[in-house]
């Protein structure tokens, strides 16, 4: 049984049924590793951001939409291994292309994709998307989770009117429960006031 301090609760507890799809869990994201202190599939964030959450899923869920989470909290030791990894020379070219193809690992810090000091790891800060609950698809969303790039700001004029329209719809469910979009990325929302402005936390994702 996962030890998760009393601050923090499973997204699955908040939000029933709801979708996880843990990259950082898997080798599948854009370290091509499994990242540090990620043990298992699964999502939390502070209560009640994560409440929040189980409103918004409400709302869609009447709207004909389910969210996937990507991630929530984030540990420190997780952060450190961005960075770490960020330090060292580029090995794959498929992930690079496939991730951040007009940035070096560096540049993904300096640019903001990637953050020093993360929302994620105060457990305010969920980064998802919108799947119809008829074709059981992601909705989409004109770029795929952590593609690093231009086209994936909110705004971005490089996607097509549906493209826009469905960033547009997780804006307004997220936003109508107190959640901000970091305009940089589509997918990365952050619920205000945060509950533990000051604490970064490191426990384990298990
Ligand atoms: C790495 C990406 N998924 C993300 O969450 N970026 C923001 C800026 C963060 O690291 O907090
Ligand atoms: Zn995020």
């Amino acid at each position: 049984m996962a030890k998760i301090p009393s601050e923090f609760i499973s997204l699955s507890e908040t939000c029933p049924n709801i979708i996880i799809q843990s990259d950082y869990s898997t080798v599948k994201n854009f370290t091509g590793e499994i990242v540090r202190g990620y043990k298992k599939t699964a999502a939390y964030m502070a209560k009640a951001p994560a409440k929040a959450l189980g409103e918004v899923q409400k709302v869609a869920l009447s709207r004909g939409y389910n969210l996937k989470i990507f991630d929530g909290y984030r540990p420190v030791k997780a952060v450190e291994f961005f960075q770490e990894w960020a330090k060292r020379p580029e090995t794959n070219p498929e992930i690079k292309a496939h991730y951040y193809p007009t940035f070096s690992r560096l540049d993904l810090f300096e640019q903001g994709f990637i953050a020093k000091q993360s929302s994620h790891s105060r457990g305010a800060a969920v980064d998802l998307t919108l799947v119809d609950l008829k074709t059981g698809k992601e909705l989409d969303m004109g770029s795929h989770f952590d593609f690093f790039d231009e086209r994936s700001n909110t705004d971005s004029k490089s996607i097509t009117e549906e493209q826009k329209k469905n960033r547009m719809l997780l804006k307004e469910l997220m936003e109508g429960k107190g959640f901000k979009n970091f305009s940089q990325e589509w997918w990365h929302y952050s619920f205000k006031p945060e509950p533990h402005p000051d604490q970064a936390f490191n426990f384990d994702v298990e």
